[in-house]
This record gives C-alpha cells, sequence and structure tokens, in this order.
C-alpha cells in the first residue's frame, strides 16, 4: 500500500494519497481503511463539526488520518493512537507523503494507557471530535475513559466506524441508550463491499 503511495501519489496532495490507496485497496488487496464511501460521511462529520482537536484511535496505515487532517484548519491537532509499532511506521510514511505532519501527532501506545495522559502530555482539555476505529470491543470502554477523564465536553462528537460489521453491539447499545449522548446512525458499506455498514455519530450533551 505505501508502496503505492509513494508510486501514484503526489507529494503534499492528501487527496491524490486517498485516492492512490483506495485504487490499491479496490484493484490490488483489500484492506480495513475507513474507505471511499463512508468516507465522505467522515469528511462531510469533519467539516461541520471544523475542530480544534481531533483524538482518532487505530491510525491503521494511516488513511483516515490524512482524511481527518486535510480538512483541519491549520491551528488545529489531531492526535491518533495506534499501538501496532509496523502500522504506525507505515502511517508515519503516508501522513508524510500527504505533507500533514505537522497537523498530525501520531502516538505510539494503546489507547487504554494514553487517554489519561492527554491533559498532561499534550495539554489537551477536550476534544471537539473522536474519531473510533480501533478494536471494536475497545470502543466502549474507551469511551467511558474519555468520559472518566473528561477529555468530552458538552457538544464533542463522537464518530464510530464498523456499528455494523464487523459490528460494536455493547457500543452502540449503551451510545445510543444513554442520557448523555444524541446518535444518529449514516448507514453507508463496508469498505470497498457491497456489504452494509455504517458510522455512528454522537453528541455527548454533557
Ligand atoms: C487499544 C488500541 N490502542 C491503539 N491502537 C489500537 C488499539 N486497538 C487496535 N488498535 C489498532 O487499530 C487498528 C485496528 C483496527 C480494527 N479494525 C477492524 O478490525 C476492522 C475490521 C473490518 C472488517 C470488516 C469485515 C471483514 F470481513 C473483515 C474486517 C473493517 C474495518 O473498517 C475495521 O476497522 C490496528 O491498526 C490496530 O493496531
Ligand atoms: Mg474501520
Amino acid at each position: 500500500m505505501l508502496a503505492a503511495v509513494q508510486k501514484n501519489a503526489t507529494r503534499g496532495d492528501p487527496r491524490s494519497v486517498v485516492k492512490a490507496i483506495d485504487q490499491f485497496c479496490r484493484q490490488k488487496e483489500w484492506a480495513m481503511n475507513v474507505g471511499d464511501e463512508k468516507g465522505c460521511i467522515l469528511d462531510s462529520v469533519v467539516t461541520e463539526v471544523n475542530p480544534a482537536t481531533v483524538l482518532e484511535l487505530g491510525t491503521y496505515c494511516g488513511y483516515s488520518t490524512v482524511r481527518i487532517a486535510s480538512l483541519l484548519p491549520s491551528n488545529a491537532k489531531l492526535i491518533t493512537l495506534e499501538f501496532n509499532p509496523d502500522y504506525a511506521a507505515i502511517a508515519c510514511q503516508v501522513i508524510a507523503w500527504a505533507g500533514l505532519e505537522d497537523k498530525v501527532q501520531l502516538v505510539e501506545g494503546a489507547s487504554g494507557d494514553w487517554i489519561p495522559k492527554m491533559k498532561e502530555k499534550f495539554g489537551i482539555e477536550t476534544f471537539d471530535l473522536v474519531f473510533l476505529d480501533h478494536w471494536k470491543d475497545r470502543y466502549l470502554p474507551d469511551t467511558k475513559l474519555m468520559e472518566e477523564c473528561g477529555l468530552l465536553r458538552k457538544g464533542s462528537i463522537l464518530l464510530a466506524d464498523n456499528v455494523i460489521c464487523p459490528g460494536t453491539p455493547d457500543y452502540l447499545e449503551y451510545i445510543r441508550n444513554s442520557p448523555r449522548y444524541k446518535s444518529q446512525y449514516f448507514k453507508s458499506h463496508l469498505e470497498y463491499t457491497k456489504v452494509e455498514d455504517g458510522l455512528e455519530k454522537s453528541v455527548f450533551l454533557g
């Protein structure tokens, strides 16, 4: 995938990096990027929220990191957590190829370890937007952890990938029934396939 980016995408052009990865995953080898169809929904949420602070859980190869960072205002900050060093190394190069390294802080480590350190290590008060796309059984514990650490403010937006496929039943049950969130489901398809999947957008009510 990285070779495809370096061969087909233009340095400093995030859209060409996104296109190169999507082309590679459609033509050569499927990969678990959020993809172009759900990616458009992601783009519209990022544009609508216009966040100053973003947390991404699960960088993988940096596809959604590039999509999000390319839409952020100049002073905005995107912190992305990835605990697999091999994926982190690839993502770092993909983000650099897109010319977005100044907007992105890629942190190598587990979300559970780093979420409690966000304030002291990065001077983050609260996140305006969180994109959840890591192991599906971590969405709920990490959401509760973000609440406990005071990282969500009235109006913070959580956007979760794969709430249908592979599915995040415990997270959906919690977020749709909690009086502290207002949720909305965006129906779509699993990246590069016709299988149903979707994104769940939830506003923290404080
Ligand atoms: C606690 C913790 N801390 C830090 N990094 C963490 C972390 N937990 C995981 N990570 C990291 O994040 C990525 C993991 C992503 C998991 N995503 C999926 O499993 C996924 C799967 C599919 C899929 C659908 C149908 C199929 F048939 C097969 C696969 C589609 C998707 O879109 C997915 O996101 C990966 O880079 C992993 O190292
Ligand atoms: Mg996903």
